[in-house]
Order: C-alpha cells, then structure tokens, then sequence
C-alpha cells in the first residue's frame, strides 16, 4: 500500500499561553489518514481546531513559525516528513511540495505585486534565475486552470474582486505542483454562485493532477462538491470519521446528530 500522503497519530497541538496566560489545547488526540490523490474535508463550529490543525499539516508549527501551534503529543508525519522534527531548512522542502491557502488568503496576497507576480512568487522562491518567459507560461496556466482570463493577470489584488482574489491565491498555491494541498474555508466570504465555480474548478484540478488534499470547509454542501470523506471536529476532537454519509448516519455526538439533520440525512439506528 501506497505510503500515505498525511499520517498523523493522537495528534495534540497547543498554543503556548500570551504574557502568562493559559495555554490552549487546541487539537486532543486525533487520528488522520489521507492516501496519494485523496481528499479528506474537516468540518467543525467556529474555534474547534481546525486551521490549527491544517496549518500544522502544512508544516506550520512553533518550529517552523512565530505562535504556531506546538505538537505537544502523537505523530505527524507528512509526504514522509516527520513535522515534530521540522527545522526551518526542511520546512523549504515541506513548504515547496505543500500548498497552503490559508483563511482570507485572498487578503493575504502581497498588494504591491500583481496577480500575476503573487502566482510567480513560489516559482522563483524554488528556482531565483528561473526564465521570465517560462514563468510567464506557467503562470498564465495556472491562472487559466482556476478560469480566470489572462487579464487577471497585470491587476493588482484590490482591482480584483473578493472571489477572483481567492481564485489567484488557489492558483498560487498550486503552481508549484503540489503533493499535498491544504485550503482552509478558501471560499469564505465568496458568493454562493462563484463559491461553487470555484469548488469546481477545484475538484476539476484535484482531479486532474491526483495530488492529496485537506479541505477545511464550514459548510457540507461545499465538502461533498470536493470529497466524499469527512471528519468531524468538535473541542479539539474528531467526533466522525469516514464516508459522509455513514458518519452522518451512524454518528452519536450530538453536534454530528445536528449535521445530520440540517443535511436532511436520517440516523441509521
Ligand atoms: N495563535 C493562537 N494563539 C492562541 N490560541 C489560538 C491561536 N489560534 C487559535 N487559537 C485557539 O485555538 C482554538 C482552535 O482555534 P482554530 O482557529 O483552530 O479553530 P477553527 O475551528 O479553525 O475556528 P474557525 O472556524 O473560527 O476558524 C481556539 O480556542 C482558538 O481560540
């Protein structure tokens, strides 16, 4: 079997306490596997632990980043990398074969580089003397692959509108080819109309390219556009895990029994 892109075992991550505060445990204990070319989506209420644990998986901890998250227990291993031992030499290698669309990533792009020169960016992190014309193709694909028009391309991020800023910032994190890409709610804030184009478009790339891929998403709707396996997250815990609609099904907690019933899916017992 195929060495899996993500592993992590009783993952637990906590944020070390701010001037003598308490610290936050903000991930207990959890399990995760995703294979080569497999999508696993998260969903969870507001502050339990999601993008803590997406931006450790993208390599993001307190090794790696000033207030990352510490592992404090379990494994983390990812594209065969262990993360508790990450420096910030191997987090260039992590961080080059990850993409990362971190939440508002559209307002996280540089504003004085244009679209186009922010989707360059990691080409020439990876290679400085890379050719300006082949950028250019590369760029210009990757633009394209999210359906933005070359125009995109010379604008600056306040001339783009909110969804063609996330589309950019999706592009961006995918130029590089990844083995592994990690977006957190990369369509919040985006209307219901373009959120779906952009989802598909999304899949239509996973697809395409087969790279692994965890989907932090607010809304079931959205995850089952890109994936049929969920976990469930609720105070720092998985409370689901598995095809949608076995957990939606089978699942006891009840903010999964809630789920369940806003998706209209009945319980199997
Ligand atoms: N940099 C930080 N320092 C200290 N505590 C943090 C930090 N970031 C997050 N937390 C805390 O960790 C817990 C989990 O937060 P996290 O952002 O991972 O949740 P979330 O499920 O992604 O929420 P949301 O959907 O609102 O983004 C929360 O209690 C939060 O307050």
């Amino acid at each position: 079997m195929a060495r899996p892109a993500v592993f992590a075992n009783d993952l637990s991550l906590r944020f070390a306490g701010v001037d003598g505060g308490p610290s936050v445990d903000a991930v207990r204990g959890v399990d995760v596997r995703i294979a080569p070319g497999e999508t696993l989506a998260i969903i969870g209420e507001a502050g339990s632990g999601k993008s803590t644990l997406a931006r450790a998986i993208a390599g993001l901890t307190d090794r790696t980043i000033e207030r990352g998250p510490k592992i404090v227990g379990g494994s983390l291993d990812v594209l065969g990398i262990d993360v508790r031992q990450l420096r910030r030499r191997d987090d260039t290698e992590l961080g080059l074969r990850v993409g990362y669309v971190p939440q508002d990533a559209g307002t996280a792009l540089d504003p004085h580089l244009t679209a186009g020169e922010n989707v360059a960016y990691p080409l020439f992190q990876r290679t400085p003397k890379l050719d300006r014309v082949l950028a250019g193709g590369i760029v210009a694909e990757a633009i394209d692959a999210m359906h933005l028009t070359l125009a995109t391309i010379p604008k600056y991020p306040h001339e783009l509108s909110r969804g063609q800023r996330q589309r950019v910032a999706i592009a961006r994190a995918l130029v590089l080819d990844p083995e592994l890409l990690v977006t957190d709610e990369a369509t919040s804030g985006v209307d219901a109309t373009v959120r779906e184009t952009i989802l598909d478009h999304l899949a239509e790339v996973q697809r395409s390219r087969g790279f692994a891929a965890l989907v932090v998403s607010s809304e079931l709707g959205e995850v089952r556009r890109l994936t049929d396996t969920l976990a469930v997250m609720h105070a720092g815990r998985f409370v689901g895990y598995g095809p949608i609609d076995d957990v939606l099904s089978r699942g006891t907690h009840r903010y999964v029994r809630r789920l369940a019933e806003l998706s209209g899916v009945a319980a199997a017992l």
